[in-house]
């Protein structure tokens, strides 16, 4: 990360009115000597994860597969807020691999590890190996909502049109 990054405050929440959380962070023994996220510049959105696998034993993902990878870490973030499991667009772009379940959704009151659900689309091998960059983790705000149990909604110009009924 450059240093730049590093000294300058979190901005990004605070346009939007919101002060950045604090995100406790545990290092995991599976995760010793492994990086812990951190923005790689200024006003990145996600953080990257690292692959907790033994060194000297890198998970191979054959082509369709797909692997809960660890990632050494366990978090708490404050309640209000979420965190999202995404893949990075590189490792999508040039080799087909993703997260199955994008994005993650990692609640406020999780505090097992953190894992990235990998999938390879690819039509090669994936060689997964310890400290690898695997997943992004994006930090967002997020509402509990009340549900009502109501007999009618109000009408909309929409109505029940949806999955492409505006057209292509
Ligand atoms: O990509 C992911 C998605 C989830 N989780 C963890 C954090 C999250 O809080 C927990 C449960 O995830 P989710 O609610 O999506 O799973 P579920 O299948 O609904 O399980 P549960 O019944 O435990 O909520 O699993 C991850 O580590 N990585």
């Amino acid at each position: 990360m450059s240093s730049t990054a590093m000294k300058e405050k979190p901005r990004a929440a605070e346009t939007a009115g919101l002060s950045a959380p604090t995100v406790r962070v545990k290092r995991l023994p599976q995760g010793e000597g492994l990086d812990l996220p951190r923005y790689e510049t200024a006003l990145a959105a996600g953080c990257d994860v690292r692959a907790a696998v033994p060194e000297g034993e890198p998970l191979v993902l054959k082509p369709g597969e797909r692997f809960m990878v660890p990632t050494g870490i366990a978090i708490a973030l404050p309640p209000g807020w979420e965190a999202q499991m995404r893949p990075r667009s590189g490792l999508a772009a040039r080799r087909g691999v993703t997260c199955v379940n994008a994005p993650g959704t990692i609640d406020a009151d999780y505090r097992g590890e953190l894992k990235v659900i990998l999938i390879n689309h690819g039509a090669e091998d994936f060689v997964v190996r310890r400290g690898d960059r695997i997943g992004q983790l994006v930090i967002a705000p997020v509402w509990q909502a009340r549900f009502e149990e109501v007999e009618t909604l109000d009408e909309t110009a929409r109505g029940e049109g949806g999955f492409g009924s505006t057209g292509v």
